[in-house]
C-alpha cells in the first residue's frame, strides 16, 4: 500500500518511535491522526509536525489506549507501549490488551466484506522476540503474544475477502525515552539491571529513531506479501521472517509455524 493520501491512525505518537513513524508517513504524503496520554508532549509534537507538513495533515487527540476506541482509517498503527516489569498488569494492558482491542476495532472498521474499504493493521512489536531475555519476562510475554495474535489473523483464509493485511513491526533497540527510563537501577522496570545495561551497551546495537523509521517505510513496498513479521536489522538488512521449531540437535525436522 502506498501511504500517499491515506488516512493513518497511530497510538503513542507524542514521542519516540511513534513520532518517528509519523514523520516517515507524513513525508510520504499520508494524513495522520495520533493519540497519546502525554498531553503536553502530544500538543507540542502536533504543532511541530503541522509546521513541517501542513496544518491539515496531522492531528493529536488525548487518549489512553487502555480505555478508548477510535475513528476512520486506512492504516492503523498500534504503537503505544511500555516497559515496566514492576507494574506487570499495566504492561499487559498497554502492550497486549490495548493492541488487541485497537486491532479488532480497526479490522471491524476496514473489512471490505462488511462495507469497509480494506486496510493495513500494523502493530509495533519488537525485534526482542528473536532473543531469549530473562530480565523482562512480562514485556516478552506481551510481544510474543502480539506475534501469535497477528500471525493467526494474517493466516485467516477470509482475510483476502476482508481486504486487510497484518504487519508486526519489530524494531531493534532504538534510542527513545522508553530505554532511558529503564536505565535506573532502582526503578524496577527491568528484573536484572546489569543484564539490561549489557544488552543496551553492545556497540552499534541501538538505532536512532530516524533509522528505525526509515526501515519502517520498507514495510509498504511489498503490499502483496502474506508474511506478517517484519524484523528490523542493522545496515538496511530488514525483512520478513518466519518462525520455525527446530530439533534441539540442530536444524533437522524443522517445523514451520508461520
Ligand atoms: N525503544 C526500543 O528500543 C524499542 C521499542 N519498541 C516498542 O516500540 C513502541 C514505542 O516505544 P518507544 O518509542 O521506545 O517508547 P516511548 O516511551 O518513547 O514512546 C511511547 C509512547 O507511547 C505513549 N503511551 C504509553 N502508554 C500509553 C497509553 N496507555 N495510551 C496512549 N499512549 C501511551 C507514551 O506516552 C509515549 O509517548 C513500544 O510498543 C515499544 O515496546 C520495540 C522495539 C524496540
Ligand atoms: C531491552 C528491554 C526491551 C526494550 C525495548 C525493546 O523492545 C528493545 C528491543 C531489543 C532488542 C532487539 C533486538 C533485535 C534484534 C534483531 O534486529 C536481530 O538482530 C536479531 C538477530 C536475528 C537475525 O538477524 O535474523
Amino acid at each position: 500500500m502506498d501511504p500517499c493520501g491515506k488516512g493513518v491512525f497511530l497510538t503513542g505518537g507524542a514521542r519516540g518511535i511513534g513520532r518517528g513513524l509519523m514523520e516517515a508517513l507524513l513525508s510520504k504524503g499520508a494524513k495522520v491522526m495520533f493519540c497519546d496520554v502525554r498531553v503536553e508532549t502530544g500538543k507540542a509534537t502536533e504543532a511541530e509536525l503541522q509546521q513541517k507538513f501542513g496544518a491539515d495533515n496531522v492531528f493529536f487527540r488525548e487518549c489512553d489506549v487502555t480505555d478508548s476506541g477510535f475513528g476512520a482509517v486506512d492504516i492503523c498503527v498500534n504503537n503505544a507501549g511500555i516497559l515496566d516489569e514492576s507494574n506487570w498488569e499495566k504492561t499487559i494492558e498497554v502492550n497486549l490488551t490495548a493492541q488487541i482491542r485497537g486491532s479488532q476495532l480497526a479490522l471491524d472498521h476496514m473489512r471490505r466484506d462488511r462495507g469497509g474499504r480494506g486496510g493495513l493493521i500494523i502493530n509495533t512489536v519488537s525485534g526482542i522476540v528473536a532473543l531469549s531475555v530473562h530480565f523482562c519476562p512480562v514485556y516478552m510475554a506481551t510481544k510474543h503474544g502480539m506475534i501469535g495474535f497477528m500471525t493467526s489473523w494474517a493466516k485467516n483464509p477470509k482475510m483476502k475477502d476482508m481486504g486487510v493485511r497484518w504487519r508486526c513491526f519489530c524494531p531493534a533497540l532504538t534510542d527513545t525515552d522508553l530505554l532511558k527510563e529503564a536505565n535506573d537501577a532502582d526503578s524496577g522496570k527491568v528484573e536484572d539491571f546489569n543484564a539490561y545495561q549489557a544488552l543496551c551497551s553492545v556497540e552499534g546495537a541501538v538505532m536512532s529513531v530516524d533509522e528505525t523509521a526509515q526501515e519502517f517505510l520498507k514495510l509498504f513496498q511489498d503490499q502483496d506479501s502474506d508474511d506478517a513479521i517484519f524484523l528490523v536489522r542493522h545496515n538496511g538488512a530488514s525483512g520478513y521472517v518466519r518462525r520455525q521449531l527446530v530439533d534441539s540437535d540442530g536444524v533437522s525436522n524443522i517445523v514451520t509455524v508461520d
